[in-house]
């Protein structure tokens, strides 16, 4: 999968030199390239922001950086590239998407900052051919801008890359894979202060074991997010 992203920050992403991630991409299992959109200006101060048509606080980044900046990544584009564009205003990240997302051959992630960029962006970009845009919020809060947003991201789509994951069979077993919160683990030692490992996890009855841990599942989901359960009776 390639991934590229543009920002005014690319320093931010270095983080994907390391981990998981960065051993992917020595791998060519994931080809991530950041991208300045500062290198998309043209004046001597790098301009990238204006103020808003309409009045209101703050700044809106101006969208001839930002169309000069996609039409060099997104140029050569196969069909089926999804250009993400974190705001607090997107649909709700979540397992499901990060999903749909593992499959796509190619991944563009536009980090705004300031009061966002400028809608003129995002709805040409949905004009270009082979493009899927998504508007995408990471959660019901409000951030300085998209680039911890697109990491949380490229962490949660890049871990289902086939061949990402050593033991792909961990990755059926988390939260909201099945639609329930993931149960508690455990390992040595089988005491610690006082507090034992549950009897069951040392009987050795997988049987048993399975049992419990979806029993478990499904009271962390009822007690922590009950809006998970389809008719929780509550
Ligand atoms: N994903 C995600 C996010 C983001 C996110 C993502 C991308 C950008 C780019 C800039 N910002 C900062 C910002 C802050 C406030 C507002 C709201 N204003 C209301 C009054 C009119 C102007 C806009 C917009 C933009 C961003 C925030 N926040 N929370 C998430 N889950």
């Amino acid at each position: 999968m390639r991934i590229d992203i543009v920002t005014i920050f690319p320093e931010f992403f270095s983080v994907l030199d390391v981990s998981l991630l960065g051993k992917a991409r020595q791998q060519k299992l994931l080809d991530v390239t950041v991208h300045d959109l500062r290198d998309f200006t043209h004046d001597r101060h790098r301009t990238v922001d204006d103020t808003p048509y309409g009045g209101g606080a703050g700044m809106v980044m101006k969208p001839e950086p930002w169309g000069e900046a996609l039409d060099a990544v997104l140029g050569g584009t196969p069909d089926g590239t999804v250009m993400v564009v974190p705001s607090p205003a997107g649909r709700p990240f979540t397992q499901k998407e990060a999903r749909e997302l593992a499959f796509a051959p190619r991944l563009v992630f536009t980090c705004g900052r300031y009061e966002g960029i400028d809608q003129r962006v995002i709805d040409h970009a949905a004009t270009r051919p082979g493009v899927e845009v998504r508007e995408i919020s990471l959660g019901d809060y409000v951030l300085n801008g998209g680039e911890v947003a697109a990491m949380a991201m490229i962490e949660a789509v890049g871990r289902l890359v086939p061949g990402v994951v050593g033991n792909p069979e961990s990755l059926t077993e988390e939260s909201h894979e099945d639609g329930l919160l993931e149960y508690p683990s455990y390992t040595k030692p089988s005491v610690w202060r006082e507090l034992e490992v549950p009897a069951i996890l040392l009987s050795g009855n997988h049987g048993a074991i399975d049992s419990w841990r979806h029993d478990q599942q499904l009271e962390r989901t009822r007690r922590v997010r009950p809006d998970l359960l389809p008719d929780d009776p509550a």
